[in-house]
């Protein structure tokens, strides 16, 4: 059984520590909203889902100590800029934040319902994305789209989930996802402990294996979802998307919609984090790299639209062109909620 990846207790928001995973399962106690922004920024707690339900309850704490609530939003939406779950929440928050009664215990309810929305988000794609996958698949992910980066059980890793409830045979090949190894660390940990058939392999082995052996399909998450369609996820994504279309492998996105920002056109329009080049400098702990040496660390790239075969949401499975369907499924026209 996984861990709990985030808790509300009567002393703050317990977070499982994903900085320590799989060596060690810790957990980090936020009392304050300070305490979450960090957590935010250090990577305690990441993913994009993950990181709107942490900075929810982030709010919720700044009530309580009758903090500014525009302040206390101002400081968690500079903690990381690519994921919009972050802004998608702090606003959800903004706006619950403007009725009567005690604000802690209005903001309080907020959070929650937003933590169990994503995961009831994430059971409902996740059916209708296994409707994806035949009865013996393999399939390749990148990074880390599992319960560890969503409220629970998961985006692309929640179709796998499905997948086997569903009674299929799935086989796993987990990018490790360099630099953080995220794949490796948390994904295949996380898939082990399910008893999932998983396999690491190095960022750039996808290509060979797809020559090797056959691929069903790659299924990856989001931070960021342009109207257009086009697709911010983890450094290396894009790459794995190319190798994907080279070998006529579906490629699938699979997020909940509070993941797609119609105000950006295209995806040139995404912000991406970069990260401190030590980052690359090192691999296990263990310095690689003098400090002097030139680094490029983006942290997130963008898939074009072209290379996503479909955008998998709790309202259903959305194929090309994404402008339409995405804008459908946001305004509930295309897959009405109900009997979902
Ligand atoms: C279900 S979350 C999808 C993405 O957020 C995930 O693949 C990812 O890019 C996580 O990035 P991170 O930098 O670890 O927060």
């Amino acid at each position: 059984m996984l861990p709990e990846p985030l808790l509300w207790t009567e002393e703050g928001l317990s977070l499982l520590d994903q900085r320590r995973l799989p060596l060690a399962v810790e957990r980090c106690l936020c009392r304050t909203v300070e305490e979450v922004a960090r957590a935010i920024e250090v990577m305690v707690v990441r993913g994009a889902p993950a990181i709107g339900v942490a900075a929810a309850y982030g709010m919720a704490l700044a009530a309580r100590e009758r903090r500014s609530l525009p302040e206390a939003s101002a400081r968690l939406g500079a903690t990381r800029p690519t994921a919009v779950n972050l802004f998608w929440a702090l606003a959800r928050m903004e706006k619950a934040s403007a009725g009567e009664g005690d604000p802690f215990a209005r903001l309080l309810a907020e959070a929650k319902a937003i933590h169990e929305e994503d995961i009831a988000s994430n059971r409902s794609l996740g059916r209708h994305g296994q409707s994806l996958l035949p009865r013996k698949a393999t399939v390749v992910t990148h990074c880390n789209a599992g319960a560890l980066a969503t409220a629970g059980y998961g985006t692309a890793l929640g179709i796998l989930r499905a997948a086997v409830e569903a009674g299929k045979l799935v086989t796993v090949f987990a990018d490790e996802t360099r630099p953080r190894l995220q794949g490796s660390l948390l994904t295949a940990w996380e898939l082990l402990q399910d008893g999932f058939d998983v396999t690491v392999i190095a960022d750039g082995m996808s290509g060979a294996l797809m020559r090797s052996r056959p691929v069903d399909a790659v299924i990856v998450g989001a931070d960021r979802i342009a109207a257009n369609g086009d697709t911010a996820n983890k450094i290396g994504t894009y790459n794995l998307a190319l190798v994907a279309a080279r070998h006529n492998v579906p490629f699938y996105v699979a997020a909940p919609l509070s993941t797609v920002d119609v105000s950006l056109l295209s995806g040139e329009a995404i912000p991406i984090e970069e990260r401190d080049g030590e980052e690359l400098r090192f691999a296990g702990g263990e310095r690689l790299l003098p400090v002097e040496f030139p680094v490029w660390n983006p942290a997130f790239d963008v898939t074009p639209a072209e290379l996503i075969s479909a955008i998998v949401t709790e309202t259903g499975v959305l194929r090309p062109p994404f402008g339409s369907a995405l804008r459908a499924a946001l305004s509930g026209e295309a897959f009405p909620k109900k009997g979902v």
